[in-house]
């Protein structure tokens, strides 16, 4: 099935204006005929419809819901339905529904008077936090695929709302770092919420064993075409439901070459601009054209466009869809995983982007002058991150901290000024991590289970983790990990530094990382000057990630900056220490050691050293290794308070819930 698209719409239709009339009618009964199916199959069995309502099934999808999983994997085919069938659908659910605590069904009809939502109109009072408890015979209903309810007095009807991740990576799919991570997880967490979650991003093909990831996607046959670059592209569309998250993968031949989501060992991808233009484009059209589970999300969503990959996204919104009264009441808002990658660009690709030619302002830049290149250099440039600033209605960054940070000419990488005028919508929020894959008690990458009550089995991750690297077996002797990207942002030029000084002590290093090749050529040349205290393991290798944050006693981290940072939280997980340079999410993660507090029982879950020096890392790196060796009890406190630190998803999800009603109360920003 070949979709129209809305740049198809608009670059064939006679007319320059675009309304929900023009939208694909083909959607439309495919909504009418779910929601009769829905009604024929389901009508007179109250307990049915009543989860078929619980669970905030509504033919207008981007209506806000109910909470449940409102994802049905139904394989309704049955017919359209008439406007007869729909009304008598309505008046018997309002006689069923209406009695009593005066729950009625609201139809809202589209312009061509077919109803496509009905509405629950709760008699319940909301608070201050939107919340309306469930009418009373609405809470000893189970939500279908919910995956945890609850008791079923707390059940609790929320406002829920359609999702669209825009992402460049998304584990288990993809992922070369948090991005990835984030993306896998809190979309799950938000589905467990009762919100319906599409997470768009590119199917990655490298003609390595990771294509398996997508063995579960199947294609859509729903080609779009995308107009940008001077050319039309056709994008494919495959879906996977996981978890309770539609997972939507763009097919395109730009995706599929052997390296990572942005290039090889050759560096960057000099394509980049229009693979990650693509995919914005792409992900506008997926709520419209894709019917996942039957029918499709609809404009009233909310697009969660991840750093200056998907920044386009919001551009798109206000300047080729809302001027022809698309996505009018959608929002969008961006968050920023790492302000030191914007997507710029000469700005003579602007032509490329598919944008109206007015629009340049939006993505349009200017580097300053003493960042130009020579005398002639205008510095003007396109800027996708910048562009998604001045458009979105709201910004997330991934911990309190960085949010403050950015707006400061030091954290704000040129971005500071127009960051700060939108301080009101600006808001951090710090990421939770997967408490399920990383979980020493049932890890699978990991020889011997153990927990914060029983920590014996930590000890024998150590002596496999030494003998794995094939370092001396020494169980009491301090082992220090690194993992992370190697660049500067991570601080590897301090830990280089720092070398000659720490392999004098008597501890043993294991770094795993991989990117700048001078990097990754010192950890090899450190390994063979030091072979008896010193591992550095080049690539990026998850299960042995694992093993070094589960082996190790200390994890080190002295980046520069850090948005959030997410190794230290899996180490605190695994009762392992963390060092880091105090800044964004590092600060506001780890608690840094007070041993005399709580009347000599101590008090924190690590080190935080500032400022971001050579003597001052050291001096804390030597702090820890004499707390470890001379008072064990300290060590064992620092060890459990860390493991039972609260970083799961549930938590972070909660705040997202709130900036998401903030987004909503406000007007879209750029109408
Ligand atoms: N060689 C390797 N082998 C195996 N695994 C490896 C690896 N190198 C890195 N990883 C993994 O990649 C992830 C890195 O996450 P981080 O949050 O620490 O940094 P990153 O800078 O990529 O993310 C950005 O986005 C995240 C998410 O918001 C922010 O936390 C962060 O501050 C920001 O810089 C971790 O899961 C880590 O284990």
């Amino acid at each position: 099935m070949g979709a129209v698209s809305f740049s198809q719409m608009l670059s064939s239709g006679p007319s320059p204006f675009y309304s929900v009339q023009a939208r694909p009618r083909n959607l439309e009964v495919g909504r009418r005929s779910y929601l009769f199916s829905v009604w024929r199959r389901r009508y007179g069995c109250d307990q049915l419809l009543m989860r078929r309502l619980a669970t905030g099934v509504s033919g207008r999808s981007g209506e806000h819901g109910v909470v449940g999983n409102p994802q049905s994997q139904d394989g309704f085919s049955d017919g359209g339905v008439g406007e007869e069938g729909e009304d008598k659908m309505m008046t018997m659910m309002k006689k069923k529904q209406s009695g009593g605590n005066g729950l009625v069904m609201d139809p809202e009809r589209d312009i061509n008077g077919s109803v496509v939502s009905y509405h629950l109109i709760p008699p319940a009072q909301t608070d201050g936090n939107l919340l309306v408890s469930a009418p009373e015979d609405l809470r000893d209903v189970e939500p279908e695929g919910a995956e945890d309810v609850g008791s079923i007095e707390e059940a609790k009807v929320r406002i829920t709302y359609n999702i669209i991740f825009v992402t460049a990576e998304a584990a288990p799919y993809s992922k070369t770092g948090g991005l990835g991570d984030v993306c896998g997880s809190l979309p799950i967490a938000l589905a467990a919420r009762g919100h319906r979650v599409m997470v768009v991003c590119p199917r990655y093909l490298n003609g390595t064993s990771a294509d398996e990831n997508y063995a579960g996607a199947v294609d859509m046959k729903c080609s779009t075409n995308i107009y940008c670059f001077g050319d039309v592209q056709e994008v494919n569309f495959f879906h996977e439901y996981r978890k309770g998250v539609d997972w939507v993968f763009v097919d395109h031949p730009s995706y599929q070459r052997p390296g990572n989501p942005y290039g090889d060992v050759y560096g960057a991808f000099g394509d980049n601009q229009f693979r990650f233009t693509l995919l914005c484009h792409a992900a506008c059209e997926a709520p419209l054209v894709l019917p996942l589970g039957g029918f499709t999300y609809g404009e009233n969503c909310l697009f969660l466009v991840n750093d200056w990959h998907a920044s386009l996204v919001p551009v798109l919104l206000a300047s080729k869809y809302r001027p022809y009264g698309v996505y009018k009441d959608s929002r969008c808002i961006l968050i920023i995983h790492n302000l030191a990658h914007q997507g710029v660009e000469a700005a003579a690709t602007y032509k490329n982007l598919g944008l109206p030619a007015q629009w340049y302002g939006a993505v349009g830049w200017v580097f300053p002058t003493w960042a130009r290149t020579h005398a002639l250099d205008t510095g003007e440039a396109v800027n996708l991150l910048k562009g998604s600033i001045v458009t979105a209605d709201r910004i997330l960054t991934v911990s309190q901290g960085y949010s403050w940070e950015i707006t400061t000419p030091e954290g704000g990488y040129g971005l500071h000024e127009l960051l700060s005028n939108r301080k009101f919508v600006l808001n951090g929020i710090t990421n939770g991590i997967d408490v399920n894959e990383w979980n020493p008690s049932i890890d699978e990458h990991i020889c011997s289970h153990y927990s914060s009550t029983d920590l014996s089995g930590k000890v024998r991750c150590k002596i496999a983790l030494q003998k794995e690297l094939g370092l001396p077996i020494k169980p009491n002797c301090p082992l220090i990990g690194f993992i992370g990207r190697l660049d500067y942002q991570k601080g590897i030029d301090l830990i280089r530094s720092a070398t000659p000084e720490l392999m004098a002590e008597d501890i043993q290093f294991v770094m795993l990382g991989s990117g700048d090749h001078h990097f990754e050529d010192w950890m090899r040349s450190v390994e063979s000057t030091y072979k008896e205290k010193f591992r550095g393991w080049v690539g990026f290798n998850v299960p042995i990630s694992h093993r070094i944050t589960a082996g190790c006693d200390i994890l080190l981290m002295p980046s520069r900056f850090e948005p959030c940072g997410l190794n230290q939280l899996y180490a605190m997980r695994y009762g392992t220490v963390p060092i880091v340079h105090s800044t964004g999410g590092l600060r506001d993660t780890v608690q840094n050691f007070k041993p005399y507090a709580q009347e000599g029982e101590g008090e924190g879950t690590g080190w935080t050293f500032s400022p971001m020096t050579k003597e001052s890392m050291l001096s804390a790196i030597r702090t820890a290794i004499r707390t470890y060796r001379e008072h064990r009890a300290s060590w064992e406190g620092l060890m459990k308070r860390g493991m039972e630190n609260d970083f799961s998803w549930e938590r972070a999800a909660v705040q997202y819930e709130q900036v998401f009603q903030w987004a909503f109360l406000d007007p879209p920003y750029v109408k």
